[in-house]
């Protein structure tokens, strides 16, 4: 069955073939191509991968943590959701109340020598009991710096006032849909310097036409295996709760993405995955109760139909 899937699945290939060998920050080193669109078509299913297990609780998760306009890990963990936790740990051991064993370069270590795995995850464990019990830590080092929910919701302006760029653009797609300036940024010149990681996800643009909504992203760089499953099945779902919030039908989601690379630790699950025949994509559904995209909850929304094959397990890039 020929579905939107085939679009990542293309990717994948297309920088297995055709990527240039390019060292990274991380230190793991990719294969990458520089420019690359995909599209989907919403209305044939939600795009959540089934030739690996994608877990939609952890992307949705991370969607309502950016729409509340939270830059703490406390409300992830809460959740159950681990997936930024390296990014505040590492604040934690780099400052000067931190007095535990050394973590330097904790992420490739914890890859290379399993003593030191054990030492690490053991630390990670205390961080997180910390961030979900103590407030001033949490406080202190739960924060990634002005990340996506900041940018979002509250922008501040050199007039010290502050721009919810989510709600505008929202206000705007019910009031004037055919505007071209539906535009949400999370670059921030300014901000970026103390951002944990300066946004993947630069900006994305709204469309409406034919009572569609579709969307279109700018990522500058994108993790192929980890990141870019995540990011199609965020901004989908983003895409879905604005449609449904302003009475529209949903239309495609366009990833552009910058600098797009395999890690070269993921080429052999890449392989596995691509060995893989797609199955039908599921289907979301939204509650009826649902009113508004700021007060949405984990229980209104459900994937319906989803089988995918087993999840492939790999090394996140630190
Ligand atoms: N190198 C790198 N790649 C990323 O995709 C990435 C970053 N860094 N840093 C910030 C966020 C965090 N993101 C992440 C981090 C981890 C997973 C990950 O390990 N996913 C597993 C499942 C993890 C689990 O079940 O807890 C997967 O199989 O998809 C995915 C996205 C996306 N981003
Ligand atoms: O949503 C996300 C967040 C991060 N990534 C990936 C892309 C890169 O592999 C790293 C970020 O490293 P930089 O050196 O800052 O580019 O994280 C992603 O794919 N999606």
């Amino acid at each position: 069955m020929k579905t939107s899937e085939q679009a990542y699945l293309d990717l994948c290939r297309y920088v297995l073939e055709n990527g240039t060998k390019k060292e990274d920050r991380t230190g793991t080193g990719t294969t990458s191509v520089f420019g690359y669109q995909m599209r989907f078509d919403l209305q044939q299913g939600f795009p959540l991968l089934t030739t690996k297990r994608v877990p939609f609780r952890l992307i949705a998760s991370e969607l309502l943590w950016f729409l509340k306009g939270d830059t703490n890990i406390r409300y992830l963990l809460e959740h159950n959701n681990n997936i930024w936790n390296e990014w505040a740990f590492k604040n934690w051991v780099e400052s000067d109340v931190y007095d535990g064993p050394d973590m330097t370069d904790f992420g490739r270590r914890s890859l290379q020598n399993e003593d030191f795995r054990d030492v690490y995850e053991t630390q990670m464990e205390k961080f997180k009991q910390l961030v979900l019990a103590d407030d001033a830590f949490s406080e202190r080092f739960g924060h990634l710096g002005d990340v996506y929910g900041k940018q979002w919701r509250n922008w501040k302006t050199t007039k010290g006032e502050s721009i919810d760029q989510l709600q505008d653009v929202i206000e705007t797609i019910k009031k004037n849909p055919d505007s071209r300036r539906l535009i949400v940024s999370a670059w921030n010149p300014e901000d970026v310097p103390t951002m944990a990681l300066p946004p993947c996800h630069t900006m994305f643009q709204f469309y409406v036409a034919d009572n569609k909504l579709s969307c279109q992203l700018y990522q500058r760089s994108g993790d192929i295996f980890l990141g870019i499953p995540f990011n199609i099945a965020s901004y989908s779902l983003l895409t879905h709760l604005i449609a449904k919030e302003c009475g529209l039908e949903v239309g495609e989601f366009i990833h552009t993405i910058g600098d797009a690379h395999l890690y070269l630790n993921h080429l052999e699950q890449v392989e596995v995955q691509l060995s893989r025949t797609p199955k039908a994509l599921p289907s979301l559904a939204i509650k009826d109760s649902f009113s508004s995209v700021f007060d949405a909850s984990m229980e209104d929304l459900e994937i319906i139909g989803y089988e995918p094959h087993p999840a492939i397990k790999a090394p996140v890039a630190v």
